[in-house]
């Protein structure tokens, strides 16, 4: 290995109390000889830079441990490139400029917008850098924030039916949401392997950096984009989950007590080449969804955005795998293809955890699927409190006046265990997302479609996505405040702390 190529002088009249004679001498070094070894430490150095913006410097009795050193060089040298070149480096810009990349399709990335509050911050973390460095004392350097304040979401849609989140957790109070800020957990000191092993150079993720990656390789499998995690408000690292949850982009994980069906004889499939009407379409003769003048109809626009054109309790049936359309260009294959919308899962105010996107999301445009254990609803009727915080109930096609189905032919999703990045979207009385149902990998008659998320509206960079967990109260309830018309907070709910004008003032 080259980090332990070694340079000795053997001293002829000179020797340790134990005999040992050998000592370093740089002095000896011919640089043509240790040609490799300087390019492997700037490589080195490359990669520590490109990390992060985060340099740990650990105080003068460490100036000999490798990593210090590397990454304090590694760190001039990024600072040098920032002044030459002061494009902000931090992670949350790259997502989105890459999520656009991706979006445009571009060879090269469009030009990074930097506000002035933004060029302000990196100034500010250049300076603090320099101090540092220079001062060598013990102290650990964050990157800079975004400064964006969301917007207030803008409601264009009625949520098409009633399935809902049932309840359970508590919850402080939330006024609005605030600006958000990229922050960085903060890094830890070196290990103590680290100090006692000059040559070796940890590479130290820390577990939110951990989760991140194993849930974006998840995503990845599934063709889905980047899952990210960030806290602006407090020290919580992780949002809390079950030891081993299991992170699931796209579908079901099947509970022991329900067999996975196989109703391939089943399946209505169409021969179209290209889906163009749905009324010739023949895996739509089930499908439910007609337009004014009484034809069949497709969910979708030809753009590949939702049409909202889908009345409470119907089922969106898109083309399956046994139909012979093309699955990338059939403008009848949208909510089962791979989520295209990074997503990043951060620390709200008020709320616990919550859900944002570091690009625009327009109108219309299909972000993603609950996911989790499918389960029988009389399994998650009898769960209580908490434990039914992350249960969505497949009543979407239900009478919301007649009593809940208690059969075994009614379902639920358990996004306890399993589950995505869905799980952590937050409840809003004025939503900018809504949900509906959808199949494609079952048939109708099974009851089990996915519930997929859209947006209702045209929703900026980093404002936190919501949806309204049980859209059919909004219609029935008053809303809090004071005196007459307060609310009266049902049994079994809590209150809403969602900020809007229009919060009914229980979840
Ligand atoms: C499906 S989880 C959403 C993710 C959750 N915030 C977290 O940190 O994991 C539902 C829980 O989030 C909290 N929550 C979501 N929206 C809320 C709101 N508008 N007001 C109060 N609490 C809310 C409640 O504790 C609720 O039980």
């Amino acid at each position: 290995m080259l980090d332990h190529l070694r340079y000795e002088a053997r001293w002829q009249d000179w020797s340790r109390e134990d005999g040992s004679n050998v000592t370093w001498n740089n002095d000896y070094i011919d640089p043509e000889d240790i040609r490799p070894w300087t390019k492997a430490q700037k490589r080195r150095r490359a990669e520590l830079a490109a990390e992060s913006c985060d340099i740990d410097i650990w105080g003068t009795t460490d100036i000999v441990n490798t990593a210090t050193r590397l990454r304090a060089q590694a760190y001039e040298e990024k600072l040098e490139n920032r002044r030459r070149k002061p494009l902000p480096s931090l992670k949350w810009e790259m997502d989105r400029l890459m999520a656009s990349k991706e979006a445009e399709g571009e060879e090269t990335g469009p030009t990074l917008r930097t506000t002035p509050a933004r060029r302000e911050q990196t100034r500010r973390a250049m300076s603090i850098a320099e101090s540092v460095t220079s001062n060598q004392s013990s102290v650990t350097l964050r990157s800079g924030s975004v400064s964006t304040i969301p917007s207030t979401p803008t409601v264009f849609g009625t949520p098409p039916h009633s399935a809902k989140f049932s309840d359970g957790e508590n919850a402080s109070t939330r006024k609005s949401h605030a600006a958000f800020y990229r922050s960085r957990e903060p890094s830890s000191g070196p290990s103590s392997s680290s100090r006692s092993q000059p040559g070796r150079i940890p590479r130290k993720l820390s577990k939110r950096d951990e989760l991140q990656r194993k849930w974006t390789q998840a995503a990845k499998r599934s063709r889905a984009a980047s899952i990210t995690i960030a806290n602006d408000i407090d020290n919580e690292l992780l949002p809390p989950l079950v030891p081993n949850f299991e992170y699931l982009e796209s579908e079901f994980r099947y509970s022991s007590r329900i067999p996975v069906p196989d109703d391939t004889e089943l399946f209505v499939s169409c021969d179209c080449d290209i889906c163009s009407s749905a009324s010739v379409c023949s895996c739509q003769e089930p499908s439910e969804l007609w337009n004014r003048v009484g034809r069949k109809s497709y969910a979708y626009t030809s753009e590949g955005l939702f049409a909202f054109n889908v009345p409470t309790g119907v089922e969106v049936i898109e083309c399956n795998k046994f139909c012979k359309c093309n699955f990338k260009t059939c403008p009848n294959r949208v909510a089962q293809r791979p989520r295209d919308i990074p997503i990043e899962i951060f620390k709200t105010v008020y709320c616990g955890w919550g859900v944002r996107a570091p690009i625009d999301i327009q109108q219309g445009k299909v972000l993603g699927l609950y996911t989790g254990e499918l389960i029988h609803r009389v399994v998650a009727d009898a769960l209580e409190g908490d434990d039914r915080a992350y249960i969505f109930d497949l009543d979407g096609q239900e009478d919301p006046n007649s009593e809940t189905p208690e059969g075994l032919d009614a379902y639920s999703v358990d996004s306890r265990k399993y589950g995505n990045w869905t799980r952590f979207l937050n409840h809003s009385c004025s939503p900018n997302v809504q949900v509906y149902l959808v199949v494609y990998d079952t048939i109708p008659e099974r009851n089990t479609p996915y519930i997929a998320f859209v947006a209702i509206c045209d929703i900026p960079p980093g404002t936190e996505l919501t949806f309204d967990y049980n859209p059919a109260a909004g219609k029935t309830s008053k809303k809090k405040g004071k005196g007459k018309g307060r609310a009266t907070i049902p049994e079994g709910t809590k209150p809403c702390m969602c900020g809007t004008a229009a919060c009914r003032g229980w979840i």
